[in-house]
């Protein structure tokens, strides 16, 4: 396994315990609100009309919850789940916890139907070196674990395939990564179209403010780049 194996796939081994699968069975799990933990795992013991009796899974405590409030638990199989889009039990909790395991794991990307889901590492990984590039050029989406470098693939093969403008945007609240996710993007674009026979008049333009986006040939601009403070343009 390299050093960036574990920042991108999941140890099956771990999610695929038997001994957790028969747990979850047996234990009825389920999620509760918490006010501590946002949501904290339990398992169903009692039920009364509108209300549950519920042990929490870590304390070992009995609370009563009204049955509103308990979010399914998903199987052991679907643990660090690549796509959330693939969870049997879509609902707040199962996302966040999702989120939460990943990342421990030292994941970040997580992919949520068409959206992928990043939070920020406050370290550097090594997952953005040129082999890692290599290894995202020109695969599906489904082949390889969650990245930005995937969804870059994507707009850039769209882009050359079907001659659309293809937009990438990236959102978040501040200091979530919006900026550095970007430059990954512009990364990868440069080194894929820089290896590409790309014909003269095709361009590449990404403005990056809250959205980025990426769009077909203009021969006005061909060949040169430049990077203006608040609407950087990568021309390729
Ligand atoms: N993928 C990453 N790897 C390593 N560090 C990261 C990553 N993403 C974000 N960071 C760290 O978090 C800091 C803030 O990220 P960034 O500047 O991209 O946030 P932002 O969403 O653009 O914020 P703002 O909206 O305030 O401009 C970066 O300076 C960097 O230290």
């Amino acid at each position: 396994m390299s050093d960036a194996d574990k920042f991108l796939y999941v140890d099956r081994n771990v999610v695929n315990n038997p001994l957790a699968q028969a747990d979850w069975a047996s234990k009825k799990l389920v999620w509760v609100p918490s006010e501590r933990l946002g949501f904290e795992a339990g398992s169903i013991k009692e039920e009364h009309g509108d209300e549950c009796v519920v042990e929490l899974a870590d304390s070992g405590k009995k609370i009563r919850v009204n049955k509103d409030d308990i979010q399914k638990m998903n199987p052991p199989k679907f643990s660090k789940v690549e796509d959330m889009a693939e969870l049997t039990c879509l609902n707040e909790a199962s996302v966040l916890h999702n989120l939460k395991e990943r990342y421990y794991s030292g994941l970040i990307y997580t992919y949520s139907g068409l959206f992928c889901v990043v939070i920020n590492p406050y370290k550097n990984l090594p997952i953005y070196s040129e082999e890692i590039v290599d290894m995202y050029k020109g695969k599906k989406r489904h082949e390889m674990p969650p990245h930005i470098y995937a969804i870059t693939d994507t707009a850039y093969r769209s882009m050359m395939q079907d001659r659309e403008d293809q937009s990438i945007l990236c959102t978040g609240e501040s200091g979530a990564g919006k900026t550095e996710n970007t430059k990954k993007v512009i990364q990868y674009l440069a080194h894929i179209a820089s290896s590409h026979k790309t014909k003269k008049d095709q361009v590449i333009t990404l403005y990056q403010g809250q959205g980025l986006h990426v769009l077909p040939a203009n021969r006005k601009y061909g060949g040169s780049l430049f990077a203006a403070q608040r609407q950087p343009y990568v021309f390729l």
